[in-house]
């Protein structure tokens, strides 16, 4: 398997429980759920993304030949000793389009902790250290568990009740950014103060003017 890679950047973890810790970001090139083209938003099945994965033209970014030669870019990206403490979000686009065993196991022999993001449409393979699923409203959601289901609020379709009954171990919601940013997040913050399963978890890296 061969990887198109959009970008490789280190910062720190902005959004969910693992918001604050250093991480390695790849960014895999591509979506199932838009194009990425900005003329293809209005009819996409994701239109609110805040994201380009479009290319492979980004800071580190490429084709990977290999799971290893991957692995060996991620690791160039740590600043710390590479141990127990390396982490890695692997992202995108829609990283599941991609992500296989293979690149796991490389990731896990050059000692990092693997968390992935992804819009839950697409099974994941085995290994995967920490599963943030991000359902979309009109995506029919495929995987039905993981450490975190971080829901984009509001979505038409997509209440939070909708995700109670499924296997997560932390609710988040996180506002929608865009035009409405401030009048979303005060809408999350009354839900979470209505409903207490729920937990507020804001896109800090945006906040703090890092990537
Ligand atoms: C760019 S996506 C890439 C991973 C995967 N495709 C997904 O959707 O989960 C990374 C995270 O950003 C969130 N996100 C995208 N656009 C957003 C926006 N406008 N406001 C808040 N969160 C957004 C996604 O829901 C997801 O949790
Ligand atoms: N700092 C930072 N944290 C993030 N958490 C999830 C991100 C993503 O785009 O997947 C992201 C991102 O792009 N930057
Ligand atoms: S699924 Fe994720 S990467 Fe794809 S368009 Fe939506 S937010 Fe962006
Ligand atoms: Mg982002």
């Amino acid at each position: 398997m061969s990887y198109a890679v959009k970008e490789i950047f280190y910062t720190l973890q902005g959004e969910g429980r693992n918001a604050g810790r250093a991480a390695v970001f790849c960014r895999f090139a591509g979506c199932n759920l838009w194009s990425g083209r900005e003329a293809d938003r209005a009819t996409a099945i994701c239109r609110f993304c805040d994201t380009d994965f479009v290319g492979t033209k980004g800071s580190a970014g490429g084709r990977f030949a290999t799971a290893q030669g991957l692995a060996s870019a991620v690791e160039r990206a740590w600043r710390g000793s590479v141990g127990r403490e390396g982490l890695v979000v692997l992202t995108g686009g829609e990283p599941l389009l991609q992500v296989d065993e293979e690149l796991i196991q490389a990731l896990h022999a050059a000692g990092f902790e693997i968390a992935v993001e992804t819009n839950g449409t697409i099974h994941p393979p085995a290994g995967i250290d920490w599963l943030c699923v991000s359902p979309k409203a009109g995506a029919p959601l495929a995987v039905r568990a993981g450490d975190e289901l971080k829901l984009v609020y509001p979505q038409l379709n997509a209440e939070p009740e909708c995700f109670e009954g499924l296997a997560f171990d932390h609710l988040l919601l996180q506002p929608m950014d865009g035009p409405e940013r401030d009048a979303n997040t005060a809408a999350a913050v009354a839900y979470c103060l209505a409903n207490p399963r729920w937990q507020l978890t804001l896109q800090t890296h945006k906040l703090l003017g890092i990537p």
